[in-house]
C-alpha cells in the first residue's frame, strides 16, 4: 500500500464524523484533499464548510461545497485536518503546508478535532519534522535569534508567503519533550503569529491509515 493510499483511507474514514446539516471545519494538505473528495459525495446533506486555506477553499468550491466565512458561523461540530507529526498524547506538529494559523483558528472553534494521517506521521517525540513558525515579515531576524536561544535552528522557508501575508521559519533540531510549554514560549516571542505545535488544542480522534486498515484512537 502506498503512502497516498493510506492517506486516502484515513481521509474517507473521517466522513462518518460529519454531522448532517452541519458546517464542517476543513484543514489543508494532501490527506485533507482526500477528505474533501469524500465530503463532496455528501454535499447535499451538509450545509457547507469553513476552510483553513485558499487551496482548500478553491478545491471545495470546484466540487460544489459551499464555503463560509468563519465569522458568520457560530458552531462547528468537527474540524478535520492532517498533521506532519503526532505523538501518543495527540499533540501535533502542523504547518508543513504553511496554513498553520488559519488551521489553529478553525480548530479552536470546533468541538472535535479529527486528525487524519498515514502511519509515517506517528512519533514518540515531536521534533524530527522541523517546527513551522509563522512570523510577521519585519520580525523575521529577531524571531530567528530568539528561536536559537530556545535551542532550535530556524531556517527561512524561501519563496513562501502565507495566506495572511507572512513568512515561515522552520525550526530544526528541536526535541520537544514538553509541547504545551514550548507552544506557549514560542507564541510569546514578539513578531510570532503562531507556531505549528497543536498541544494546547490537540486532536480528539486520530484516524491512521495503515496497510492493515484505518486505526482509530481517541483522546483520554
Ligand atoms: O498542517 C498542514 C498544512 O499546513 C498539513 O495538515 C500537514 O502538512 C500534513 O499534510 P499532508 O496531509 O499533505 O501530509
Amino acid at each position: 500500500m502506498t503512502q497516498d493510499e493510506m492517506k486516502k483511507a484515513a481521509g474517507w474514514a473521517a466522513l462518518k464524523y460529519v454531522e448532517r446539516d452541519s458546517i464542517v471545519g476543513v484543514g489543508t494538505g494532501s490527506t485533507v484533499n482526500h477528505f474533501i473528495d469524500a465530503l463532496a459525495t455528501m454535499k447535499a446533506d451538509i450545509e457547507g464548510a469553513v476552510s483553513s486555506s485558499e487551496a482548500s477553499t478553491q478545491k471545495m468550491k470546484a466540487l460544489g461545497i459551499p464555503v463560509y466565512d468563519l465569522n458568520s458561523v457560530d458552531r462547528l461540530s468537527v474540524y478535520v485536518d492532517g498533521a506532519d507529526e503526532i505523538n501518543g498524547h495527540m499533540d501535533m506538529i502542523k504547518g508543513g503546508g504553511a496554513a498553520l494559523t488559519r488551521e489553529k483558528i478553525v480548530a479552536a472553534v470546533a468541538e472535535k478535532f479529527i486528525c487524519i494521517v498515514d502511519n509515517t506521521k506517528q512519533v514518540d517525540i515531536l521534533g524530527e519534522f522541523p517546527l513551522p513558525v509563522e512570523v510577521i515579515p519585519m520580525a523575521r531576524s529577531y524571531v530567528a535569534r530568539q528561536l536559537v536561544k530556545l535551542g532550535g535552528d530556524p531556517v527561512y522557508r524561501e519563496g513562501v508567503v502565507t495566506d495572511n501575508g507572512n513568512v515561515i521559519l522552520d525550526v530544526y533540531n528541536l526535541k520537544i519533550l514538553n509541547p504545551k510549554e514550548l507552544e506557549s514560549q514560542i507564541n510569546e516571542i514578539v513578531g510570532v503569529v503562531t507556531n505549528g505545535l497543536f498541544a494546547k488544542r490537540g486532536a480528539d480522534v486520530l484516524l491512521v491509515g495503515t496497510p492493515d486498515g484505518v486505526k482509530t484512537f481517541t483522546a483520554k
